[in-house]
């Protein structure tokens, strides 16, 4: 239930991207992550979760990890639960894929419940609004049984409300326990919602402090562009 990213270094085509990250994540915290387009956050997230290999440094994830994206990808046409079982494929037998089995379906609610949304169960995916759908993607994560979730952006396709009720979600589900490790565009939901904020900067950690007490300069500088 933990994240732990010691020396991170990745290059793409001879350009150095993350030049040493080191980033904890303990249970029960969230952190954010800010910081311009470009300074690497992404790449971290993607060589926590696996879907990247740095070139060195070493990534501990305790717990299982899943990651949420930015874009969504629920598959509209079936329901919302159904998407929700999906969480579960990865320890289901093949022929308990199609039909979900009666437990997978009572977690998925559960899961569901979560994050406010078990009365939307039997509804298309795809008539639900973005912060809903992101909702349900979380509440996929949590099907997969993650114990520590890596969300990327996962509020910038939405409006201020819906934004706030994702990002309160995730500080909830550290409040339970969850490792939770977020890039988020808003500096505002970081210092309401986070524990802790890191502000990435040309790939490396330029700060890390805790959300009540960051500097706003600090965070302005990740912002300001070199002329
Ligand atoms: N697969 C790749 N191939 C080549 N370059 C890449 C690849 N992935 C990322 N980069 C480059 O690495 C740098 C960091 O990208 P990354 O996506 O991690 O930044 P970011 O901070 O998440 O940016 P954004 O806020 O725009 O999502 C960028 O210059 C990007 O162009």
């Amino acid at each position: 239930m933990s994240i732990e990213i010691r020396g991170l270094r990745k290059s793409f085509t001879g350009k150095q991207v993350l030049t040493g990250v080191d980033l904890t994540v303990a249970p029960g915290e969230f952190v954010a992550v800010l910081g311009a387009n470009g300074s690497g956050k992404s790449t971290v997230l993607r060589c926590a979760v696996g879907l990247q290999q740095p070139d060195s440094g070493t990534v501990e994830v305790n717990g299982g990890a899943a990651m949420v994206f930015q874009q969504i990808h629920l598959v509209s046409r079936r329901t919302v639960l159904d998407n929700v079982c999906s969480g579960a494929l990865g320890r289901l037998k093949l022929r308990q894929s199609v039909f979900f089995p009666r437990p997978v379906r009572e977690e998925a609610m559960e899961c569901l419940a979560r994050v406010g949304l078990a009365d939307r169960a039997s509804e298309r995916a795809g008539k639900l609004s973005g912060g809903q759908q992101q909702r349900v993607a979380i509440a996929r994560a949590l099907c997969q049984r993650a114990k520590v979730i890596l969300a990327d952006e996962p509020v910038s396709a939405l409006d201020p409300s819906a934004a706030e009720q994702v990002v309160s979600l995730l500080a909830s589900l550290a409040d339970e326990g969850l490792a939770v490790l977020a890039v988020l565009h808003q500096p505002e939901l970081a210092k309401r919602f986070a524990h802790r904020i890191v502000g990435m900067s040309n790939g490396k950690v330029a700060f890390t402090s805790t959300a009540t007490t960051v500097d706003p300069n600090a965070v302005n500088s990740l912002y300001e562009v070199v002329r």
